[in-house]
This record gives structure tokens, sequence and C-alpha cells, in this order.
């Protein structure tokens, strides 16, 4: 049995503070690893600006270098572009593993916006990290009014596996202020480097196109 946290996103690009929220997490959750679901395209964002899928995992499999992070481009492969369907499916083809969805603050704030967030709520845990300037969009949130009966003190959050679901922890780590909207900023044509790089996904084995 493997404890796996499960950071969906767009990673575009990846970053270090990806990677830095990911082992502080995996230190309070006592996790063996940490997917980075590198989403084929997250149904509420536009298209457009959007960099090519096999790009934005090379950049996250060299951010994620040397770590217990895996970056996988899974979701193309399962046909699943909502987070409720994911993690269904993740579960079936990983029966063995115990699985903790990991989200930042700024997306607790959208939650309520997402396909059937009640049951994703129902199906794992959910770890969320306190991100500069959305703490208290975050608190405020729609989903959180529901959610929040269902808070664990993050003393107790190595011992998750034995949470029954609903369960949500809110972990605070040394805030960091990266995001991709601010490389972007800084290098719209980041994923030019990537361009001619063959990319096989680390959890599949599978070439991504
Ligand atoms: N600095 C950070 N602190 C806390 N959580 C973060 C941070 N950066 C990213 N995350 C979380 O990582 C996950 C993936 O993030 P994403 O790929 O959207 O990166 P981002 O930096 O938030 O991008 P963008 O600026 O384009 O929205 C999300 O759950 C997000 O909340
Ligand atoms: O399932 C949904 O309705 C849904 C709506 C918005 C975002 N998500 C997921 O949330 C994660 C974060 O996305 P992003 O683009 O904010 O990095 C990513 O895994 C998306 O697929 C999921």
């Amino acid at each position: 049995m493997k404890r796996i946290g499960l950071l969906g996103g767009s990673f575009n690009p990846a970053h270090d503070g990806h990677r830095d929220i990911s082992r502080f997490a995996a230190d309070a959750l006592a996790l063996d690893e940490v997917w980075w679901l590198v989403s084929p395209g997250n149904p509420l964002k536009p298209k457009a600006g959007m960099a090519p899928l096999p790009a934005r995992l090379a950049r996250a499999r060299k951010v994620a270098r040397r770590s217990l992070i895996r970056p996988t481009a899974i979701e193309a492969q399962l046909r699943t572009r909502y987070t409720i369907d994911t993690v269904k499916a993740l579960r079936r083809r990983y029966p063995r593993h115990r699985f903790i969805w990991l989200m930042g603050a700024d997306n607790l704030a959208q939650f309520g916006q997402w396909r059937d967030w009640r049951g994703i709520a129902r199906i794992m845990p959910i770890a969320v990290i306190a991100r500069p300037g959305y703490d208290e969009a975050a608190r405020g949130s729609p989903a959180m009014s529901w959610l929040r009966r269902f808070v664990r003190p993050a003393r107790q959050s190595a011992a998750w596996t034995d949470w029954r679901p609903p369960a949500l922890v809110l972990l605070r780590f040394r805030p960091d202020p990266r995001s991709a909207t601010l490389l972007r900023q800084a290098d719209p044509l980041w994923h030019r480097e990537y361009e001619h790089t063959r990319v096989r996904d680390p959890l599949t084995r599978r070439l991504i196109v």
C-alpha cells in the first residue's frame, strides 16, 4: 500500500513553488509519492495561452527531478477532464494505493464550481495548502460552508489514512508567492525550449503527443 498525494494542475509551467509545496505536504502527510496530474485541459480555463501538454509534462519532469514527485499526464490516457472522473478512475486502476487530493487555497476558493465537488470530497480526503492572497477567499468560499464541518486538526495530518471522507485538513507552510502566471508574464514562450522534446509519461510509460 502506497500513500499518494494527487496535485492536479495546468502546470503552465511547473515551478519550484509546486515542488516545495509538494515536499512540505509529503512531509506533513507522510506520503510515499506525490503525483502531479498535468491536466490535458482544465474545464474552467480557456485554451488560449495553454502550452502543449508534452511541453508542460517535460517541464514538470525537469522541476520534479530527484524528488518523490511523479509528474504524469494520465488524464490524457484515462480520457478524463473532470476531477471526479479522474479520482474514480485512479481508484479503480490502483486499488492498493491510498490517495489524498492536494490543492492550493486558490483552488479551494473555486472548488464549489467543480463538477460534483461533494462527490470528490466523499471519495478521498483533501489537504489544502495556504497560498498568499487566497486564504480569505478559500475560508469564505461556498464549498467551505459545507466542508467546514469535516475539517481535521493539522497536527493529526499524518493519520489521514484513518479518516473517513469527507475530511479536510488545512496545511500552512512558509507562504510561497510563486505562480505560473508570473512566470508566463516573464517568459510567455517558455515552452519553446521543449518543442522538439519527446516525453514519456513516467507512470504509464506512454509517449505523450
Ligand atoms: N505558491 C503556491 N502556494 C500554494 N499552492 C500553490 C502554489 N502554486 C501552485 N499551487 C497549487 O498547485 C496546483 C497546481 O497549480 P497551477 O498549475 O494552477 O499553478 P499556478 O501557479 O496556480 O498557475 P496559474 O498562476 O496559471 O493559475 C493548484 O492546486 C495550486 O493551487
Ligand atoms: O472537475 C472539475 O470540474 C474541475 C474544474 C476546475 C479545475 N479542475 C482541476 O483542478 C486542478 C487545478 O487546475 P489549475 O488549472 O487551476 O491548475 C486540475 O487538476 C484541474 O483539472 C477540475
